[in-house]
């Protein structure tokens, strides 16, 4: 037998692992099954190459729980160790990494050092976060003298025990003897769910005891005639092995895409619009399939999130920093050995992998879509409501993004009709430029409150956008940015004929010593504070009264709304009455004598307007209609 020390300077570190680890305890199972994959895959490259000759036997790792004798073991059938690579590999190679933490920890802060972590993999040494004691049984490959099995043995002070012993086969058991704070780890649903989380695509079966299943029994029918069927207990393996990103596009078909979508998200029942698959060996190496959900109208929290994995074993599935921001809206896998483990967002966001990992990804995403744009339009439109909100995110955070997505961004009007920006410029440049060569873009927010403008616009020719999306308002300004001379004005942002303004009005009916007669009138019915009263001379057929909301002053609203602005407070709702000077309603009220009448024919006309805007409600509404019978009788 050999005892020796761990060639470290620290008494015991231990208990630092502990409690650094402490909120990530649970990983030290994903690192020891990564070891026993590791030494699996190794011995299937050695048998690969022809270095080993017999047969490799079955390669399964098992997880073993006995909650009797408090133990958890992890046996693989991989290459194993020789007594001097466990001293090489455990007593000091593994350790060093650990002993270095310890050094640059000290004096840090607790967050620093948890995050220190990850460079250093604390791998193997992670058991002892819920161990009293750790056992290695191990038996190399190898033949000859030197090849006999050996046990490990260490409790976590720095003395360990080498001694040699007997095991039948080749491969390492790791037996965790689990400590007193860590019972949940004896929890055999504990250790399911961990296996499940981490190793669902692992490249190695991994077996963990037994599930009881039914079998129907052959030729055989029970009491009522129907088939027979024994409960049997088959060996559990909890993984796919050979899961879809790792398998070459061209053998995949689109249901196999979509069955390996409900495979990552058992709980979905939905089925995504379409997938990339990526692979790429240099500069780095990335593989995955990224879905395309439909995004729900307003974006909410997701279940669904892309989930990270790092050689088939699961990482995390918080990819902030990782893909660009409007990219965490899709889902499913990134696999990458490239993008380091267990560290800080802050760490990960300035990584340069990280980064261009990023922008590939971007790429990639933007190509798809541009693709699926020029070959199948009809297919892009339809699919265009349910991706719009994610097309439009990405213009709105990403540049580059912007660079790619302005071919194949669509805009859609109020009749249905997809246009691309190009397209879109040319079929309104006509129309709605105004005399000072500006194009003006006109939208609705919501076809059916803004119905009148919407009417009023498209009779005269002007062609209107539906925006009625969640992020409508940040995508008008970010377009505006990028647009040249060009400006974006909701439909009730004004009068028809200055919503886009062309040559000189017509001339006024009222003069203005009239006008300002009539104007305290407006005010009196309308509310001073709220409305603003303004003459202007329009046409004859037009409403004799109009309420708009200026565009400035409604985006300020909407803005400090969405909280965007909330040092403005509750921006107030700020509205136009526009009274048309040249209508006959308003040169009757002008003759007028008496001042009653020219009030109630004031308010009729203002209540209209508020009518035409949803903006007549409770006791106002009911006024309105007793007035309104009162007339007709
Ligand atoms: N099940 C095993 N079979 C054979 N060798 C093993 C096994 N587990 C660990 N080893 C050896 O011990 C070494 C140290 O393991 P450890 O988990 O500490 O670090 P690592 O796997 O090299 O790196 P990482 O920090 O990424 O886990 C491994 O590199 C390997 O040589």
């Amino acid at each position: 037998m050999q005892t020796g020390k761990i060639n470290v300077q620290t008494e015991n570190i231990f208990p630092i692992i502990k409690k650094f680890l402490y909120s990530d305890h649970e990983i030290f199972l994903r690192e020891l099954i990564s070891n026993a994959v590791d030494a699996t895959q190794k011995l299937r490259a050695l048998s690969s190459m022809g270095n080993i000759k017999e047969d490799l036997g079955d390669l399964t790792i098992e997880v073993i729980l006995d909650k009797e004798k408090g133990t958890l073991t992890v046996r693989d059938n991989g290459i194993g160790m020789t007594a001097e690579e466990v001293d090489k590999y455990i007593n000091q190679i593994a350790f060093s990494g650990a002993e270095e933490f310890i050094k640059k920890y000290k004096g840090k802060s607790e967050a620093d050092a948890a995050q220190l972590i990850g460079h250093f993999g604390l791998g193997f040494y992670s058991s002892f976060m819920v161990s009293s004691k750790v056992e290695i049984f191990t038996k190399t490959y190898k033949k000859g003298p030197g090849s006999k099995a050996v046990k490990w043995e260490c409790d976590g002070s720095p003395e360990y025990t080498l001694t040699e012993t007997e095991k039948a086969g080749r491969g390492t058991d790791i037996v965790l003897h689990i400590a007193d704070d860590s019972k949940e780890f004896l929890e055999e649903s504990r250790i399911l769910g961990l296996l499940k989380k981490y190793c669902k695509f692992l490249p190695v079966p991994i077996r963990f005891g037994n599930e009881k299943t039914w079998e129907k029994v052959e030729g055989e029918k029970d009491e009522k005639g129907n088939d027979k069927y024994n409960e049997i207990e088959k060996p559990r393996f909890i993984n796919n092995t050979n899961p879809a990103w790792k398998r070459k596009p061209v053998e995949l078909t689109d249901e196999d895409y979509n069955s390996f979508y409900h495979e990552l998200y058992p709980s979905t029942f939905e089925e995504p619009l379409f997938n990339i698959h990526l692979n790429v060996d240099y500069p780095f190496n990335l593989t995955g399939i990224l879905y395309f959900p439909k995004v729900k109208r307003n974006i909410e929290v997701q279940k669904e999130k892309i989930q990270l994995y790092s050689n088939q074993v699961f990482v995390t599935d918080s990819v902030e920093g990782i893909v660009p921001d409007f990219l965490t809206l899709m889902h499913g896998v990134l696999d990458s050995p490239d993008i380091p483990l267990n560290v800080s967002r802050s760490y990960l966001q300035s990584d340069a992998n990280v980064k261009k990992i990023s922008n590939h990804i971007m790429k990639k995403v933007a190509d798809k879509l541009e693709d699926i744009f020029k070959n199948n339009r009809e297919e892009f439109e339809k699919k265009w409501d349910d991706i719009r909100v994610f097309i439009e995110y990405g213009i709105i955070t990403e540049p580059k993004f912007y660079e790619r997505a302005e071919k194949f961004c669509l805009f859609k009007n109020t009749s249905g009709k997809y246009f691309t920006f190009e397209e879109y410029k040319n079929h309104i440049s006509a129309a709605q430029t105004d005399k000072d060569k500006k194009l003006v873009y006109l939208y609705t927010s919501d076809a059916d409150e803004q119905h009148g403008f919407i009417d009023a616009a498209t009779g005269r020719g002007y062609d209107v956008l539906m925006m009625d999306g969640p992020l409508d308002n940040h995508f008008i300004n970010t377009l505006e940015q990028k647009f040249e001379n060009s400006s974006f004005v909701r439909v009730d942002a004004d009068v028809i004929d200055k919503l886009i303004k062309k040559e000189e009005a017509l001339p006024s009916k009222l003069n203005e010593e009239e006008k300002n007669k009539l104007k305290p009138v407006f005010e009196d019915v309308a509310g001073k504070e709220q409305y603003t009263v303004v003459f202007e001379s329009m046409s004859e057929t037009e409403m004799p009264v109009q309420i708009t909301r200026p565009e400035f002053m409604r985006r300020m609203k909407d803005m400090s709304m969405l909280g965007g602005a909330s040092y403005m407070g509750n921006f107030p709702d700020s509205f136009n009455l526009v009274v048309n000077s040249n209508h006959p309603l308003i040169a009757k009220m002008n003759d007028e004598k008496d001042e009653n009448s020219r009030k109630a024919l004031a308010r009729q006309l203002t209540d209209l307007a508020k009518l035409a805007q949803n903006l007549l409600k409770g006791e106002e509404l009911t006024g309105f209609i007793k007035r309104s019978v009162e007339i007709i009788k």
